[in-house]
């Protein structure tokens, strides 16, 4: 079976129906003002509505205050929160007390104790995110790991993959690490924050053809 596509940093309808038709399982709606991709709660609850139930819904957070994740929680009704900054598993275990969504912590990834450190999200965490390691942004920084860091690893936690995928080596990538979920926003970008309904097509197409 192909991996599950998330398609991340959508802020405009169309994209959203072109994530939907080409088979996405999951979209993402960044609220993090510095982000290109930030959308405020009003837009991000719309597009939520946009998706209904044709998609899954991703809200990333990244070090929200308490009172600000509870707003966006309340606004938008994710069906996943993807935690994307230094969140501790004792905040996650709170907000997935409190609320009926998954719980994703995107982790970047730099070297084998990383694999090691992410050990304290289990039973807390739903899914782990492996990224690029932070750079200019927390994420959606088009940059990749080292994908062999994950060739031998035995995941003990759902997970996928993220960092630089685009149309041309997400084949590649599935390949290298048997994620069961690869996750992309640059790689169909035109511009920063500006999706590209043809490389979203060309992205899914290439995760359904992949060995
Ligand atoms: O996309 C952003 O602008 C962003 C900003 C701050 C935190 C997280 C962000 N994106 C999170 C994602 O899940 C991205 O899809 C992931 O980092 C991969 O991005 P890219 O390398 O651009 O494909």
């Amino acid at each position: 079976m192909p991996p599950l596509i998330k398609i991340c940093g959508l802020s405009t309808p169309e994209a959203v129906d072109a994530a939907i038709e080409q088979g996405a399982a999951y979209i993402g709606l960044v609220h993090y003002e510095p982000s290109p991709r930030h959308v405020d709660l009003r837009t991000a609850a719309e597009l939520r509505r946009r998706a209904g139930a044709h998609v899954k819904v991703v809200l990333l957070l990244v070090n929200a205050s308490q009172q600000l994740t509870g707003q966006a929680l309340a606004a938008v009704w994710p069906d996943v929160v993807q935690f994307h900054g230094t969140e501790t598993p004792e905040w996650l275990g709170v907000v997935k007390r409190l609320v009926p969504a998954e719980i994703w912590k995107a982790i970047g990834l730099k070297d084998a104790g990383t694999l090691e450190r992410i050990e304290k999200y289990r039973g807390i965490a739903d899914r782990i995110l492996f990224d690029a390691p932070a750079s200019a942004l927390p994420g959606g920084n088009g940059a990749r790991f080292d994908w062999s860091l994950l060739a031998n690893h035995r995941h003990t936690i759902d997970w996928g993959i993220a960092g630089g995928l685009t149309p041309d080596n997400v084949a590649a990538a599935i390949a290298a690490t048997r994620a069961p979920l690869v996750d992309v926003s640059s790689g169909v970008e035109s511009a920063p924050g500006v999706k590209d309904l043809d490389r979203i097509a060309a992205f899914c197409a290439a995760v359904r053809a992949a060995q």
